[in-house]
């Protein structure tokens, strides 16, 4: 990091503001730096830089040279890989494994997919009858929406601000984004490599913030914006979306989950327990994807859930630099609040504690950190609120099932419809299963096994449309029909 203050990046340039925030690390609760706070004016002028740049340079580059640059900010992330993977486990505590496996080798791939997509894109061509027998030729051409906000949220930094900026980027348009405030590192070096990598001024704006009252909302409610894509609490969205309203403009949004695993009795009992233990706990359960209610077929329900407890009790929860360490802290103690809140509500609504329910004691730094012990639940009602709201933390709810068709029913009560994950032996049940799920992403026998060409995305609350190959493409740009008469 070349400063111990976080700048802004705007027109091409780092830039501070007059009003600061502290960056805290959620490991033992000690200031990282400051970070600069954008006031309207600076959401202005970098929503104007953007909407300048896109009448320049980037404007009429080819394809080619587009993604050219773009292959070059994702050998610029590679090449400072440890920087990004150091301010990313400051940031946020994850794990070192996580961070390098995970976070910031995404942060470079989803460069290089939408770079090379974008050069071999077609369009649409339809030849037309027409009266007098000659016919017309009708073919649409993507053009970028213009200046596109990027809202990012703090669980992924990096991979999920690149996973909107690089699609965004490659069909075309300029940026302003705004990392979480509670991750504003992973951003400031991927300006740095923006603006090492070479691309113009004005393309790719970055601002620190917050989000009501600030730059989050200055730059959603900014009449110069052309769409707004979003990842993030579906409350957010909703403020979002009002925000957007005046202006009227294409949204993306994918929001929260509370997301189900169906156990059958057949499955791959070691892998369920394998896959279920990751599908809850991963980053601290702080991944829109990550399991919160798992369904287990009544046979093997005890022991299950008493291997679940082992596998729950066997992680270590340490030092994120610990090359062994397999959960971190939670990002905030604002959100270990919530978390900790709904521990507390789960033994109120009269939950057991399989395992977990508390903070662990480290005797040392830690103990003024945001940690909370993984935590395994039974015995609630499909009614309780610890089975029905996002809690975003390393908890699951666990419930016995007899049938397919209850299992299908139970995960679908719910107004979220993000992910589900469901294991068994019988692939045609999984199939069977899989199609009735309401839920946009469904794993059979696995978890968390990305491709990014495919459809990613929710139904219900949790979201509006869908990122991920194509689709990405296709929302970054505007196709024009042009119809020629021969
Ligand atoms: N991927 C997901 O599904 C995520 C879910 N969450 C959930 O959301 C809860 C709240 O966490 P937050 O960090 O506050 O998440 P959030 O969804 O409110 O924040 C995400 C991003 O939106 C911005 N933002 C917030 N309000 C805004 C507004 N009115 N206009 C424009 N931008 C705005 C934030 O500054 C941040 O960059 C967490 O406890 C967790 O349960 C949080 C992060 C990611
Ligand atoms: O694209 C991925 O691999 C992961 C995406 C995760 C989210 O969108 C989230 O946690 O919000």
């Amino acid at each position: 990091m070349t400063s111990s203050i976080l700048h802004h990046y705007i027109a091409g340039e780092f830039v501070d503001s007059s009003k600061r925030f502290d960056n805290i690390n959620p490991v033992n609760g000690q200031r990282i730096c400051q970070v600069a706070e954008a006031d309207k004016k600076q959401v202005n002028q970098a929503v104007m830089a953007a909407k300048a740049a896109l009448q320049g340079p980037w404007g009429n580059m080819s394809v080619q040279q587009r993604a050219a640059l773009l292959h070059k900010v994702a050998d610029g992330i590679e090449e400072r890989f440890d920087e990004f993977v150091a301010a990313e486990m400051r940031d946020t505590g994850k794990s070192l494994q996580q961070a390098s496996s995970i976070d910031i080798p995404r942060g470079a791939a989803n460069f290089r997919v939408f770079a090379d997509m974008v050069k071999t894109a077609g369009s649409e061509c339809f030849h037309t009858d027409t009266p007098d027998g000659k016919g017309a030729l009708n073919y649409s051409l993507p053009k970028p929406l213009g200046v596109v906000a990027v809202i990012a949220p703090w669980n992924l930094p990096l991979l999920l601000l690149t996973w909107k900026l690089a699609p965004a980027l490659a069909a075309g348009n300029c940026i302003v984004a705004k990392p979480s405030e509670e991750t504003p590192s992973s951003a400031t070096l991927l300006a740095e490599v923006m603006h090492e990598a070479g691309i113009p001024p004005g393309v790719f704006n970055l601002i620190h913030g917050f989000g009501p009252n600030s730059a989050g909302e200055y730059l959603t409610s900014h009449a110069h914006i052309d769409a707004i894509t979003f990842t993030g609490e579906s409350r957010t969205g909703s403020a979002i979306m009002r925000a957007a309203a005046e202006h009227v403009k294409p949204l993306s949004f994918e929001l929260g989950g509370k997301n189900a695993a169906i156990i059958f009795d057949d499955a791959d009992f070691d892998a369920a327990v394998q896959g279920t233990a990751r599908s809850v706990f991963t980053n601290g359960g702080q991944v829109c994807l990550c399991t919160e209610r798992v369904y287990v077929q009544r046979p093997i329900f005890e022991r299950f859930v008493a291997a679940l407890k082992q596998k729950a009790e066997a992680m270590k929860i340490g030092w994120p630099t610990d090359a062994d360490t397999d959960m971190g802290p939670l990002i905030s103690f604002e959100h270990r609040n919530k978390v900790l809140s709904y521990y507390k509500l789960a033994a109120e609504e009269g939950a057991s504690f399989v395992t977990g329910g508390g903070v662990p004691e480290f005797g040392d730094e830690r103990d003024q950190g945001a940690w909370v012990q993984p935590t395994l639940i039974t015995g609630l009602s499909e009614e309780a609120r610890c089975v029905k709201e996002e809690i975003f933390g390393p908890i699951a709810h666990i419930c016995p099932f007899d049938t397919e068709e209850q299992a299908i029913a139970l995960a679908n009560n719910s107004r979220y419809g993000l992910a589900a994950a469901i294991w068994t032996r019988d692939i045609s049940r999984g199939h069977r299963v899989a199609k009735q799920m309401e839920a946009g992403m469904i794993w059979v026998n696995t978890w968390y096994l990305r491709d990014l060409r495919t459809p990613f995305g929710g139904v219900k609350m949790s979201g509006i449309g869908r990122e991920g190959g194509q689709h990405s493409l296709n929302f970054y740009a505007e196709p024009s029909n042009i119809c020629i008469k021969l």
